[in-house]
């Protein structure tokens, strides 16, 4: 029973850190030396790619960056260590990804059709269909026109589309990209950048994440939701950091320019040990902390039962006794958990002294309680105390806190954030709401 309680709370919170699409656990790279010497390319190192997400390969030259490339794409087997795909093993078929080379390693025989309909033609795809298919990634891609072009006809930047139109004609699941932009001119690598994250946000590609290796810094920050550094001799993580810039990125603003000095610094400094360097290096953004959708009525209610059992009960004889599902009951317990008025245990929960004092405390006191939990253990609510504070007339509109939260939620989940949100803060009487003007104001007390 506490195992099924346990494991229903871990869903939980794996619902709410997604599962990774390939994960590499210990993966170690020896290549064999003409002297017959084993020479260790990749240390034990552990990876995870996500979906939603870009994430940047970076690190000095002859690192191992593509190496590691070939072996998370099933490309080449780990010397030790293995590769997962979807929590299950390699074992030597190939996941359904593609890779963008820095050659473009078109066929010159084929024309630019012939070359995106390649890869489905190994796949045993039909005629039509494959056909069918190149020709709406080419659209996609702007390669409109260019069908019966051979690649000696076109440019970099147009080989280098063709590579990209070949790469996500078989839908892939995650895109691998290596150094795709490293042969072309300055100006044409800024133009397939630009188009590569409008294909990306606007979702016009069927690709769930993006692995690019690179040697550019900045293109690494331009891009990424995360970058991983690498260090070398033999490779190992060094740095894995995520980048929460607001897209697009300008290069020219300060947290742009902080995060390209950090990652710089890490790179040409091997033995700087990375978690000493000064933080401010990277601007601190929080990672948003989900709110659990529960009132306030709801956990004080969960508090008062607590404690008439003694102050611990088993999830699931509670959830029983209240003719209640646990997962219903589950948004309570965790909006209890994070305001630390309860703690649980192998599916056990049990209240803490502050939920006590909460539950035995009167109205005023409770509210009075309550800010202070939730102003110390909820960001959300910090961030938006603190934004009512700057303003003059202490008040702002709900949209200006919404547009902060799409930035990490889906539109509706957003939305559902904010309303737990006023619901708590209304609580606590840190603001409150007025839903005509749709203005948030501070609570002055
Ligand atoms: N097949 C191989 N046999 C022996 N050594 C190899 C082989 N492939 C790569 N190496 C060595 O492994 C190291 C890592 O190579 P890898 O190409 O993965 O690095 P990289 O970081 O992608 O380099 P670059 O940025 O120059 O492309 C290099 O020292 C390289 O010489």
């Amino acid at each position: 029973m506490a195992e099924q309680v346990q494991g229903l709370v871990l869903r939980r919170a794996n619902e709410m850190a997604p599962e990774a699409i390939i994960e590499a656990r210990a993966v170690e790279k020896f290549y064999a030396q003409p002297d017959g010497r084993r020479i260790q390319v990749i240390a034990p190192t552990d990876l995870r790619i996500y979906p939603d997400q870009i994430l940047a390969l970076l690190g000095p030259s002859g690192s191992g960056k593509s190496t590691l490339l070939r072996m998370l794409t099933g490309l080449a087997p780990p010397s030790a260590g293995a590769i997962f795909w979807h929590g299950r093993p390699l074992d030597g078929q190939r996941p359904n990804v593609a890779v963008v080379f820095q050659s473009f390693a078109l066929f010159p025989w084929l024309t630019v059709l012939e070359n995106v309909e390649a890869p489905l033609l190994a796949r045993g795809v039909s005629a039509i269909e494959r056909r069918k298919r190149a020709l709406r990634i080419l659209d996609t891609v702007g390669l409109d026109g260019f069908e019966t072009a051979y690649p000696k006809e076109l440019s970099g930047g147009m080989k280098q589309r063709v590579g990209v139109a070949r790469a996500l004609v078989v839908e892939p699941e995650v895109l691998f990209m290596d150094e795709p932009f490293s042969a072309l001119d300055v100006l044409t690598a800024e133009n397939l950048r630009g188009e590569l994250l409008e294909l990306w946000f606007e979702r016009k590609m069927p690709t769930r994440a993006i692995f690019i290796v690179t040697h550019n810094i900045e293109e690494a920050v331009l891009l990424a939701d995360r970058v991983v550094v690498l260090g070398r001799n033999p490779a190992r993580i060094r740095a894995d950091i995520r980048i929460e810039l607001a897209q697009p990125r300008n290069r020219k603003t300060e947290g742009f320019i902080a995060l390209v000095d950090h990652i710089y610094k890490v790179l040409t400094q091997p033995d700087l040990k990375v978690e000493e360097m000064a933080p401010a290096a990277v601007p601190a953004k929080p990672r948003p902390v989900m709110l659990p959708h529960a009132r306030p009525g709801g956990i004080a209610g969960l508090l008062e039962i607590l404690l008439d059992r003694g102050g611990r009960d088993d999830l699931y004889h509670l959830a029983d006794e209240l003719a209640m599902e646990v997962d219903d009951l589950l948004p309570i317990v965790e909006a209890a958990t994070l305001l630390e008025y309860v703690r649980v245990h192998e599916g056990d929960i049990e209240i803490t002294p502050q939920g006590r004092a909460f539950a035995e405390a009167d109205i005023l006191e409770r509210k009075r309680l309550f800010r202070q939990a939730a102003l110390a253990h909820v960001p959300l609510l910090r961030q938006i105390e603190s934004a009512l504070r700057a303003k003059a007339d202490r008040a702002l509109p709900d949209d200006f806190f919404q547009d902060l939260l799409d930035e990490h939620f889906s539109e509706e989940e957003a939305q559902r954030q904010l309303a737990t949100a006023i619901h708590w803060g209304r609580y606590a009487e840190i603001f409150d709401y007025d839903a005509q003007s749709g203005r948030l104001f501070l609570t002055e007390s």
